[in-house]
């Protein structure tokens, strides 16, 4: 018997996503990290250049340069010229330390003799061309990266040519990570026979490194009301989200939701579709908790559709879903109880134009929560889909292995 309240069942996966945005606190707290260490994190302020870049004119090609007004002096005649006096030689991008020489031309379009300057044979030599300005890569003061901006390696680059060498990031959203059920043991001890190794926080851990987040593991929780409710307290106090897992199901262990709604409250108590329908939502003393069921295929799907927007919300990273054209390599039957999302291998087949799309076979321990690449939305109460039949895939996205 379910002591959930108001919490609404059966949430559709856009209606839930939108419930748990209301709740994410995007708390921006800074904190200034040495340079290759930003990488992956999300800038704190505008990021300006402490540098000109370059920080002395140069020349923009190989070529001489000279002093525009000598120039004109001299009556455009440039033959009694002498290098290092009247001009010089100068490479791409090296810097041309003399303060008077501000214009250059192509090694293509001057004349020697014998290593003699003839002539410069370009007829409309404009004062200043082909010289790089001071600060025209990068200028003191402007902005190289935005606030807000995930940093990936190229910005370590930008960073560095303009001089940042402490960066000022965005904190890592601290996401507890909360195994429970009493069949549950460590990898690292023997199985009796019928427990179960605890193996979700792995994956759960190890993408909230990859998402810019930082775990707090918690050990397995048993599965009893106090146990429960102090830990979930426990972590609502430590984190920014607070995952917990196992332990949502009908049967015997009702208890996670009974938990939660106990010590705050709950929002919904599951979502439309399968794997994963006994998924809820609640806010314990203004910490986002979530609720995922124990059986991995479940797990790995609500933790990528749901806690993963939590995170990237409290680094005010947008979650975006993009879905391709896929031709189906076999029929779709709809699941007889639920709406329910399939793995998807998508894959490319020689000399076609579009991706083809491979259904995983979907039992729980299965190795298609590796294999993926997409998912498959099909309704329960639609007319499913055909072999052959073009349908829109959504990529699994966040993941650097796929
Ligand atoms: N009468 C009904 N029974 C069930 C329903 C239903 O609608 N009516 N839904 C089924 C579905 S679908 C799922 S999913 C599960 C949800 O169950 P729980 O979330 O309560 O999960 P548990 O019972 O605790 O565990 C299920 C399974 O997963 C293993 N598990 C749990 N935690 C972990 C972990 N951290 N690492 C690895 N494996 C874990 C656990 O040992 C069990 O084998 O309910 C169905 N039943
Ligand atoms: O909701 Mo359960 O994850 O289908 O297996």
């Amino acid at each position: 018997m379910s002591m959930t309240g108001s919490a609404r069942m059966n949430m559709p996966r856009l209606e839930a996503l939108e419930e748990i945005g209301k709740h994410i606190k995007y708390r921006p707290i800074e904190e200034i990290v040495p340079l290759p260490d930003a990488v992956k994190r999300v800038a704190a302020r505008d990021i300006v250049s402490r540098l000109n870049v370059p920080d002395v004119k140069c020349s923009r090609w190989d070529g001489i340069c000279f002093s525009w007004q000598h120039y004109l002096d001299s009556g455009r005649d440039v033959s009694s010229w002498q290098a290092e006096v009247d001009y010089i030689f100068s490479n791409t991008g090296i810097p041309v330390f003399q303060q008077a020489f501000d214009t250059m031309v192509m090694i293509e379009k001057t004349t020697f003799h014998e290593n003699q300057l003839i002539s410069i044979d370009q007829k409309d030599v404009v004062q200043g061309q082909q010289m790089i300005p001071v600060g025209e890569r990068m200028a003191i003061g402007e902005i190289i990266v935005a606030k807000g901006t995930l940093i990936t390696p190229s910005h370590l680059n930008l960073l560095a040519t303009g001089g940042v060498i402490q960066v000022p990031v965005l904190k890592k959203p601290i996401v507890a990570l909360l195994p429970s059920g009493n069949e549950l043991v460590s990898c690292y001890n023997t199985p009796a026979p019928g427990q179960t190794i605890e193996s979700n926080t792995f994956s759960m851990a190890a993408k909230v490194r990859q998402w810019g987040g930082k775990e707090l593991l918690f050990p397995i929780a048993r599965d009893e009301h106090a146990v429960l409710r102090s830990r979930l307290k426990e972590a609502a106090a430590k984190a920014d989200i607070v995952v917990i897992c196992g332990g949502s199901g009908r049967g015997r262990f009702d208890l996670l939701q009974e938990a939660a709604s106990d010590v705050g409250e709950l929002y919904f108590s599951s979502v439309e579709h399968g794997p994963g329908k006994r998924t809820c939502f609640s806010l314990i003393d203004g910490t986002p908790v979530f609720g995922l069921v124990g059986p991995p295929g479940g797990e790995e799907m609500t933790f990528d559709f749901y806690v993963r927007p939590a995170l990237l919300a409290c680094l005010g990273q947008p979650y975006r879903v993009t879905e391709v054209q896929a031709v189906l390599d076999e029929d779709i039957a709809p699941h007889h109880r639920t709406d329910f999302i399939y793995t998807i291998g998508l894959y490319r087949v020689p000399g076609e134009k579009l991706l083809h799309a491979r259904p995983l076979p979907h039992s729980r321990l299965d190795r298609s929560i590796a294999e993926h690449n997409g998912y498959l939305f099909v309704h329960q109460k639609g007319p499913g889909h055909k072999k052959g039949e073009t349908v829109m895939v959504e990529l699994r996205t966040g993941h650097e292995n796929i």
